[in-house]
């Protein structure tokens, strides 16, 4: 086997697990006589040849960081073609035989893209707190993401009891419900708003109501929480709570975790799924693999084609979904009491 060249960067929502992805390839490819450098700041170090090597000295004690030492970036030009050929220039100049990209599914398309115009390998990694990437069970940083969330909503569950109020608790996901799923349920919150469940505002507000109604008759008058996906309620979650005051005459208060969900040291699960990634990656680059993600089905490394990692939508499992409904949204049951 020859020796290879890898280069990775990290791009789109920076999620923590991240620089755990970039310590199991450095440390992979180390063992094995490869070498690696790091582009910064995403597709844009690509585009103004901004890299550095990267070495196991380089890549100690970062294992529990959030963030990305490589820092990331959204970088609109690269959709252009000048800019990926730009790029193939610079990764031929840098004898590059694999570029692996840990981001999101607008990521791989950067690297499906990159693909056209140069003739190295692509390898996307699985890297954002959203989960919502088809092709694999988890992506690095949704884990930790939801700890975050979770231990939110339990700071948030203190002050609702004391003040018996209402709360609204946005968290991240895109348009996805993933994070807002699990956090809801590890939360125990009373009700979630997800795009893969929502009809229309009055059927939400109709069955929030209803379920407020008969939380309030069983427990007395208690605090509710209602987990929201961000990006779904059409006026936004300042709205939601105007509506639910109006609806139900008491104190409703908003709160946007917002960023915070990226932020922190990455919990074990996404540390050991993005070691078991990045290991895995370094395999692939050997096999001379290209043009795929790398990800996880039970707990075992699998291959797919970037293309279907966007052309096929990752639905929310049943299991998920009918706890989900179980514990929130249809725990109540007019006439039981
Ligand atoms: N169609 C495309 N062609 C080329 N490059 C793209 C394309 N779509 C996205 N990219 C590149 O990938 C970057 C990241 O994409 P995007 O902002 O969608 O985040 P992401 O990787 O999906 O991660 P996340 O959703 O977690 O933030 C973009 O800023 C751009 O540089
Ligand atoms: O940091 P930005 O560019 O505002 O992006 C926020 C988006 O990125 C994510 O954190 C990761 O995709 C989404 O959950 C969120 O919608």
């Amino acid at each position: 086997m020859t020796n290879k060249r890898i280069a990775v960067l990290t791009s789109g929502g920076d999620a923590p697990g991240m620089n755990a992805c970039i310590r199991a390839i450095v440390v992979a490819s180390e063992g094995k006589g490869h070498s690696v450098i790091g582009f910064e700041h995403g597709y844009n170090g690509l585009l103004s040849a901004d890299w550095r090597k990267l070495d196991s000295k380089k890549v100690h004690n970062i294992i529990q960081r959030g963030g990305t030492i490589l820092r990331s970036a959204r970088c609109k030009e690269f959709k252009e073609e000048a800019s990926a050929r730009l790029a193939a220039k610079h990764l031929d100049e840098l004898a590059i035989d694999a570029l692996l990209v840990i981001g999101g599914d607008g990521s791989f398309h950067g690297a499906r893209h990159l693909a056209n115009y140069w003739n190295g390998d692509v390898i996307g990694l699985p890297g954002t707190i959203d989960n919502d990437i088809y092709g694999t069970d988890a992506t690095i940083g949704y884990y930790t993401a939801i700890e975050t969330a979770m231990d939110s909503i339990d700071k948030v569950r203190d002050t609702a009891d004391a003040f018996e109020r209402i709360f609204l608790v946005e968290v991240m996901g895109r348009h996805a419900g993933f994070l807002g799923a699990c956090a809801a349920i590890a939360g125990a919150a009373n009700y979630v708003i997800l795009p893969e469940l929502f009809k229309d505002t009055q059927t939400t507000l109709d069955n929030i109501h209803q379920q407020l109604a008969i939380h309030r008759q069983r427990y007395g008058h208690e605090s509710f929480i209602i987990v929201l996906t961000e990006n779904l309620w059409p006026a936004g979650i300042s709205d939601l709570a105007t509506q639910l005051e109006t609806l139900t005459g008491g104190e409703v208060r908003p709160v946007t975790l917002g960023h915070i969900q990226r932020g922190g040291s990455p919990v074990s699960q996404d540390r050991m799924l993005a070691t078991l990634l990045g290991v895995h990656a370094v395999k692939c680059v050997e096999e001379d693999k290209s043009g795929i993600m790398v990800g996880v089905h039970n707990n075992e490394p699998v291959e797919i084609p970037l293309e279907q990692t966007w052309e096929n939508k990752k639905a929310l499992s049943s299991p998920l979904t009918h706890t989900m409904l179980t514990m929130l949204n249809e725990r109540h049951h007019w006439g039981l009491g």
